[in-house]
């Protein structure tokens, strides 16, 4: 049975579903991904290489996992990160708390398809499992571009589906069949991990979100298959 709301009632669905997971998300991702998710994001944010000194952005930033990380790249700069489920940010708090007071890091509450920052602000863009989640995944991906600075990199992190057959099958049984009741057992929530492997049905392949970066402007768009194909990483440059 689908769990997937209408496009006219998305956003609020997908901000009442995290507030919900909020306190088990972090716990659930690294059952669920076989702790292969804290190690993609690092390779995410060395991908971006941002600046000493410059500013990063991680875009539906959820429990900040990518803060502390970015933070350390760019040292006495500064790393944000915005989402628009304040539960979610409030749950990863405890992670920036040694980062927030000498102004280092921290959270802004914001809509991705209306970022709260001036054009050209951000060194450095990251983004995980979130565009999944937006009502349209291109004008997330324009605003990313527009508060980009020149030269910076962003990288996208989304699900995927194995090409190869066997791989694709025990994919598909996993992350269909099994997921639900992880999610289940630790989240206390077997609907929004229903809803994870219907929405990622639902979105585009590799390909066709490399097509959707480059219309918005991305320049050198590549993107790299991590987890046996379960998941990529999509990279782009504002020149
Ligand atoms: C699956 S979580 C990912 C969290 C984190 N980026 C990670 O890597 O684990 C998706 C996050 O995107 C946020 N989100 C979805 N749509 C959004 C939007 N339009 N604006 C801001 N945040 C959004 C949700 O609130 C949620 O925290």
């Amino acid at each position: 049975m689908s769990v997937l709301p209408e496009l006219s009632e998305k956003a609020t669905y997908v901000e009442r579903m995290f507030a919900r997971i909020a306190p088990g998300y972090d716990r659930v991702n690294r059952v669920m991904t076989f702790g292969m998710d804290q190690g993609w994001r690092r390779k995410m944010v060395a991908m971006t290489a941002p600046p000493v000194g410059g500013n990063a952005l991680d875009v539906g930033t959820g429990t900040g996992d990518f803060l502390p990380e970015l933070a350390d790249w760019v040292r006495d700069g500064l790393a944000v990160g915005v989402d628009f489920t304040v539960a979610m940010m409030a749950a990863g708090q405890p992670k920036i708390d040694h980062l927030a007071p000498q102004g280092r890091a921290g959270f802004v509450g914001g809509d991705a398809l209306c970022l709260p920052f001036p054009d050209n602000s951000f060194d450095a863009i990251t983004t995980g499992f979130m565009l999944r989640n937006v009502t349209d995944i291109r004008a997330a991906l324009a605003e990313m571009y527009r508060v980009a600075r020149p030269g910076a990199v962003m990288a996208c992190l989304e699900v995927a589906r194995p090409k190869n057959p066997l791989f694709r099958w025990g994919h598909r049984i996993y992350f269909e069949g099994v997921v639900p009741w992880i999610g289940q057992l630790l989240g206390g929530d077997r609907s929004a991990y229903t809803y994870l492997p219907q929405s990622a049905r639902n979105f585009p392949p590799p390909v066709q979100l490399a097509a959707m970066m480059r219309e918005v402007g991305w320049q050198h768009v590549n993107y790299e298959l991590v987890g046996l194909g379960a998941a990529a990483i999509h990279t782009g440059a504002k020149l």
